[in-house]
C-alpha cells in the first residue's frame, strides 16, 4: 500500500469518527434540549395553565397509571383550572405536549367538521386499545374515513335502526328472565351480577347487527365473551404491561399477561376471518343465508353487507379486502358492546342508589301501550332524561386523544404540530362553570328543564359529548340509545333494586373506557314485593 492510500484511509478513518462523535453531541444536546428546555422555556404554550407535577421522562403517565381511574388526573386539574380553555400537561416521551380541552367552545374547535381532520389518533392509544377492537373506522384517517363512514353510514340510521326493535326486546325479555330467576331461585336470594349479564346480552345485539347471527349468549358461555374478558379485565401484570405498551410496545414479550392478551385477540381474529370467510362463500353462491333468528330484522347485517358492497365491488377502487372486512367486524364488535354494556352497568347501578328516579321512571313507562313502537319509545321526557343524565355522570368512552398534523388553531391559541389534543367528556361533564354547583350531582331533572343540553350555562351543545361531535361522532348511537332504554324501560316496569356498592363502581385503569373492575352486584325484588 502506498503513503498516500495509508495517508486517505487514515482521513476517511478520522472523518467517519469525527463526523459520529458530531451526530452523538448533536443528538445528546437535542435530547437534553428536549428534556430539560423546551417544555419549560421555549414551548409556544408555555404560558397556559397546568401541572408541574410530571416525570422527566414519563410525563403524566405515573399519575395517570396511579390514579383511580382513567379520567384522573385530567379531572382534578379541570377541577383547579375550572375556568381555563386548555390545560398543557407533559404528555409521555420527550417534551410532548398534551392539551386537555377544558371547555365546550375548545372540544368543538377540534371535533367540527371544518377542522376534525386536522388531527390523527396517537400512536399510545392506537397501542392500547388497536389490539382489541382491530384497525377498522375508528382508525381510519382523512378522505379514507369519510370514505369508510359513507359507505357504512346507512346501516345505522335511524329508520334502519327502528327495525331491529323487536331483536332488542327479546333479549330485554331474556334479561328480565334472568332477574326473574333471580328474585325466585332460593339459591341467589333476589342478588343479581349485572356486568356479565350485560355484556352477554350487548354482545348478543352486535353478533346479530354486525354477523347475522345469534350466538346466543345468554345460554351458554362464548368464546367471544371469554375472549373479550380476557382482553378487557385485565389483571394487575397487565395493566402495569398495558401501561408500559403505552410507551414502548411490548406486547412481544413473552410473559403470561401477554399470552393471555394475545392469545385472546388471536382467537377473537380466528372466529371473525372463519364467519367472513363462510359469509364470502355464501353471499358468492347465494345458497346459504346467514342464520337469523326468527325476530331478526329484514334489515341486512353489517358483513353480508360489506361483502355485497365493498368485497365484491366492481371498481376495484372500491373493493375492500377480506382482512379488511375482518379488522371492521372487530371495529363493531367491541366498540358496538362494550360501550353499550358499559352504559347499562353503570345506569342500573346508580339508579339502584336512586329509588325515587326508578319510580318516576316506571310511572312513565306505565303509560305505555303492552307492546310500544320505536317512537312510543322515543318520546318518553323522563327516560330520556334519566339516559342522558346516566351518561353524564359517567360517560363509557373516557377520551381518545388526538394528534395534531400541522399548526392549528383552538380556543383562539395556535398549537404547534405535534401536540396532543387530548378531549375527556368527563372533564366537560363535570365542570361547574358549565353545569353548575350540582354538576358533580346525580340529577337527571336538569334535562327535563332543558332536554337539548340540561341547562349547561353557556347552552353550547358541546357541553355533553357522550357520544361525540363531529364527522367522527358515534355511528352506533342510535343502536346504543335504542338498546338501552328498551332494557332500562323493561326493568323499571317490573323490579326495584337497591345497588350492592354504595357510591361510584371502581373501575379499570389504564383503559380508553370507563369499565367497572370486577363484578357489580344488585338486590332485586319485583315491584310491591317485599325485600328478601
Ligand atoms: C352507550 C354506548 C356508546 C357510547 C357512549 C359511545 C361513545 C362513542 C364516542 C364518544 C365516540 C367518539 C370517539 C371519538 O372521540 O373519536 C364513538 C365512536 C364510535 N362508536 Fe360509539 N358509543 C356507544 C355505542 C356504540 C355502538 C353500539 C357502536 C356500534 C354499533 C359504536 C361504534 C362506534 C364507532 C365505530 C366509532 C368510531 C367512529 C368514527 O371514528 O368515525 N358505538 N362512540
Amino acid at each position: 500500500m502506498t503513503a498516500i492510500t495509508l495517508l486517505s484511509t487514515e482521513i476517511l478513518w478520522r472523518s467517519a469518527l469525527y463526523g459520529s462523535i458530531a451526530f452523538a453531541i448533536i443528538g445528546f444536546a437535542r435530547l437534553m434540549y428536549l428534556l430539560f428546555i423546551y417544555y419549560d422555556y421555549v414551548s409556544p404554550l408555555r404560558d397556559l395553565p397546568g401541572p408541574k407535577d410530571h416525570h422527566i421522562f414519563l410525563g403524566q403517565l405515573l399519575n395517570q397509571f396511579r390514579a383511580g381511574d382513567p379520567e384522573q388526573p385530567y379531572t382534578d386539574w379541570m377541577q383547579k383550572w375550572p375556568d381555563a380553555p386548555l390545560i398543557r400537561y407533559r404528555e409521555t416521551g420527550f417534551a410532548a405536549e398534551g392539551l386537555l380541552i377544558n371547555n365546550a367552545a375548545a372540544y368543538r374547535d377540534v371535533m367540527q367538521s371544518q377542522s376534525c381532520y386536522a388531527y390523527e389518533r396517537s400512536a399510545p392509544f392506537r397501542r392500547l386499545i388497536g389490539d382489541i377492537i382491530g384497525v377498522g373506522l375508528v382508525f381510519a384517517e382523512g378522505t379514507e374515513h369519510r370514505a369508510q363512514r359513507k359507505a357504512l353510514g346507512g346501516l345505522f340510521t335511524v329508520s334502519n335502526i327502528k327495525a331491529y326493535l323487536p331483536i332488542l326486546q327479546d333479549k330485554a325479555d331474556r334479561l328480565v328472565a334472568e332477574w326473574d330467576r333471580a328474585v325466585t331461585d332460593e339459591k341467589d336470594d333476589g342478588n343479581v351480577e349485572i356486568k356479565q349479564l350485560y355484556a352477554k346480552i350487548t354482545l348478543n345485539v352486535i353478533s346479530i347487527f354486525a354477523l347475522g347471527i345469534d350466538f346466543g349468549n345468554l345460554d351458554s358461555r362464548t368464546a367471544f365473551q371469554s375472549c373479550y374478558e380476557a382482553m378487557f379485565d385485565l389483571s394487575t401484570s397487565g395493566m402495569l404491561l398495558a401501561a408500559i405498551n403505552l410507551v414502548v410496545p411490548i406486547r412481544w414479550l413473552p410473559v403470561q399477561a401477554n399470552r393471555v392478551f394475545m392469545d385472546a385477540s388471536t382467537e377473537l381474529r380466528g372466529i371473525l376471518t372463519g364467519v367472513t370467510e363462510a359469509r364470502i362463500l355464501s353471499v358468492a353462491s347465494d345458497n346459504e343465508k346467514p342464520i337469523l333468528p326468527p325476530t331478526a330484522s329484514p334489515t341486512k347485517d353489517l358483513l353480508t353487507y360489506m361483502v355485497e358492497t365493498k368485497y365484491r365491488a366492481t371498481n376495484p377502487a372500491d373493493r375492500w379486502s377480506k382482512e379488511e372486512l375482518i379488522e371492521q367486524l372487530l371495529n363493531f364488535m367491541a366498540t358496538g358492546h362494550e360501550t353499550t354494556a358499559g352504559a347499562l352497568t353503570f345506569a342500573t347501578h346508580e339508579l339502584g342508589l336512586h329509588p325515587e328516579v326508578v319510580a318516576k321512571m316506571r310511572k312513565e313507562a306505565l303509560t305505555l301501550p303492552e307492546s310500544p313502537s320505536f317512537s312510543d319509545i322515543d318520546r318518553l321526557p323522563y327516560l330520556d332524561a334519566v339516559i342522558r343524565e346516566c351518561l353524564r355522570y359517567q360517560t363509557p368512552v373516557a377520551g381518545i386523544p388526538r394528534v395534531a398534523q400541522h399548526d392549528v388553531f383552538v380556543a383562539g391559541r395556535r398549537v404547534p404540530k405535534g401536540t396532543t389534543l387530548m378531549p375527556v367528556p368527563a372533564v366537560l361533564h363535570r365542570n361547574k362553570t358549565l353545569w353548575g354547583d350540582d354538576a358533580t350531582t346525580f340529577n337527571p331533572d336538569r334535562w327535563l328543564k332543558d332536554p337539548l343540553i340540561g341547562g349547561a350555562t353557556d347552552g353550547d351543545s358541546c357541553a355533553w359529548v357522550a357520544f361525540g361531535h363531529g364527522p367522527r361522532a358515534c355511528i352506533g348511537r342510535a343502536l346504543a340509545s335504542l338498546n338501552v332504554k328498551v332494557v332500562l324501560l323493561s326493568l323499571v316496569k317490573q323490579f326495584e333494586w337497591e345497588s350492592v356498592h354504595k357510591g361510584k363502581l371502581p373501575v379499570v385503569n389504564p383503559s380508553g373506557q370507563l369499565r367497572p373492575s370486577g363484578e357489580v352486584w344488585l338486590k332485586v325484588k319485583r315491584v310491591g314485593e317485599e325485600t328478601k
